[in-house]
């Protein structure tokens, strides 16, 4: 099938640099996605937005032109409860990738095992408006309840805004859950403002939350860019990232989010977010957990 791009789409940063920051051995960049081709793998009917191809073969070149050993390769809502792609991905991978898949309540118990079987270790419930369609939260917890005996994790991913709205159906789902990209913090408040504070506490109160510290070029009001060998950028989102890192050292998790869907502004030089990593993870210590141990405990566990 031909598909014609959202208008405005901006198409992923081809050929990144070679990053300053040297990866510790075995890292993981614990969120990415494919996107078709849709020649190949078509996009969902019910998607919000059309974006550009971004294969599982662009995404292995990229993984080792970073430097990464593996990848978690997150369900993109383009390609809606259909993870084609994604499973396609994984299995060519050589056993360097694992996924996390959107399923519905109709799945089957054989649909779940296919899946683990291929490498899946998590399914995404996606609260932000713009991307999905609302899903009625007996529905979620019933998807929760089923993947527990797999020990898959609940990845989740919402606005700062919504988080007092959604606490207690986060607080009452039976796995770990993994927040994706912060909780999306408004970075422009204080680092120790109300709603920052809220999402600390939530990690505090609940020692199954585990959260991602990516996604800086989304979350920056005031730049600098990953573009042009900025050693510096997104200056705003470090005290945030840092917070959370040294606040929870076991329950943090990193990845490029490439292809980077629905940016707006620029299109980050991959190369240049992996140099961000040391500004949030300062010590070799951090590191070592923020890349290597606790997504390879979590995703390749068993
Ligand atoms: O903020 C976004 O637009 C976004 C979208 C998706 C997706 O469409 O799956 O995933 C992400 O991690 C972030």
């Amino acid at each position: 099938m031909e598909f014609t791009k959202t208008p405005g789409w901006l198409d992923w940063y081809a050929g990144p640099a070679k990053p300053r920051f040297k990866l510790p051995a075995g890292a993981v960049d614990a969120h990415c996605h494919v996107f078709g081709p849709g020649a190949e793998f078509a996009f969902a009917v019910e998607r919000k937005y059309t974006p550009c191809d971004a294969s599982k073969d662009q995404l292995f070149a990229l993984r080792d032109q970073l430097g990464f050993d593996k990848n978690v390769v997150v369900q993109a809502t383009c390609h809606g409860a259909d993870n084609t792609a994604m499973v396609d991905a994984l299995l060519h991978s050589q056993g360097k990738a694992r996924g996390v898949a959107t399923v519905k309540r109709s799945i089957t118990d054989q649909e779940l095992q296919t899946l683990h079987d291929a490498g899946v270790r998590g399914v995404r419930f996606n609260f932000v408006k713009r991307l999905v369609d609302f899903t009625p939260k007996d529905e979620l917890l019933e998807i929760a309840n089923r993947i527990k005996p797999l020990g898959w994790h609940v990845v989740i991913y919402f606005e700062a805004v919504d988080l007092p709205e959604l606490w207690d159906f986060f607080t009452r789902l039976p796995t770990t859950v993994v927040v994706d990209h912060m909780g999306r913090p408004d970075v422009s408040q204080p680092v120790d403002g109300p709603e920052f504070e809220l999402f600390v506490k939530f990690m505090q109160q609940h020692p199954n939350v585990w959260s991602k510290v990516s996604c800086p070029e989304r979350l920056s009001v005031t730049g600098p860019k990953a573009r042009n060998g900025e050693q510096n950028a997104y200056a705003d989102v470090i005290p945030f990232a840092r917070r959370i890192v040294e606040t929870f050292p076991d329950r943090v998790l990193w990845g490029t989010d490439w292809p980077h869907p629905n940016l707006k502004d620029h299109m980050p030089d991959d190369g240049l977010l992996v140099d961000f990593i040391p500004h949030i993870a300062s010590t070799p210590e951090l590191q070592q957990k923020l890349l290597v141990d606790n997504p390879t405990r979590l995703y390749w566990g068993d």
